[in-house]
């Protein structure tokens, strides 16, 4: 059974004055996850707001060490780190997570652990081509070659979701426009009253 402690989330919420929430990011290897998610986490920190930033490449490091890239160790990396942003979340923090997670039910499943509106599946979507132009760190080019198995998007399936809260078309906008596309529907959801004065006031200088 879960024990309650003394110090609950609205407490921790309160301190931090937003709610917890998780922005997940799936896309391809190369599509801008990681640059997205490292920018975004730098203006919300410029902001107060409380944030952790899990990027897959950076838990594979540690705690999923022993996993690989066959579908049933993405499944278990998924289910890790889905319990790592719960945890987070209770702790009133803003989890954003960067991983290719490229199964439609394995990201389901993660939806399934938050509250409504907690979950914000960020789609981070480029085509496989510019991706491969892209290239950051060599690998479309060892997975072409083959020498990486089982690659997302040449040996290995991704698949796209249909109903994500946010889709980020990398190739049409900048990181900045990104960025703030990303931060607004997030504000809306662990800050409603920040937004709803926002909106008020657009309203003001809109009757004017
Ligand atoms: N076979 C294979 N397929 C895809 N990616 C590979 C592979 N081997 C290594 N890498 C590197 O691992 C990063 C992806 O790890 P993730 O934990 O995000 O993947 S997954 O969600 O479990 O599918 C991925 O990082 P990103 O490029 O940031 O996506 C790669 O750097
Ligand atoms: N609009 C954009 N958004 C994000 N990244 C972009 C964009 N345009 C070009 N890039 C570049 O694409 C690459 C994306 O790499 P990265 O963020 O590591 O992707 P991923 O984490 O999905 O593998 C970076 O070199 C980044 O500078």
């Amino acid at each position: 059974m879960w024990q309650k402690t003394k110090v609950n989330r609205v407490a921790r919420e309160n301190l931090h004055e937003h709610k917890g929430a998780v922005v997940w990011f799936t896309g391809l290897s190369g599509s801008g996850k990681s640059t997205i998610a490292a920018e975004l986490e730098w203006h919300l920190y410029r902001q107060g707001i409380h944030t952790y930033l899990l990027d897959g490449d950076n838990v594979r490091l540690g705690l999923n060490e022993d996993l690989g890239f066959s579908m049933r160790d993405r499944e278990e990396n998924i289910r890790r780190v889905g319990h790592l942003a719960k945890l987070f979340v209770d702790a009133g923090m803003v989890v954003i997570v960067a991983m290719i997670s490229p199964l439609r039910k394995d990201r389901e499943w993660v939806r399934s652990l938050f509250a409504q509106g907690e979950f914000i599946e960020t789609f981070i979507d480029c085509p496989l081509d510019i991706c491969i132009e892209r290239d950051p760190k060599g690998l479309y080019k060892k997975a072409l070659a083959g020498s990486i198995p089982d690659f997302t998007g040449i040996s290995s399936p991704y698949e796209h979701p249909i109903h994500a809260d946010l889709t980020i078309r990398t190739n049409q906008v900048r990181i900045s426009e990104a960025v703030s596309t990303i931060e607004t529907h997030l504000v809306a959801q662990i800050i409603p009253e920040r937004s709803s004065q926002t909106l008020q006031k657009t309203h003001v200088l809109h009757q004017r």
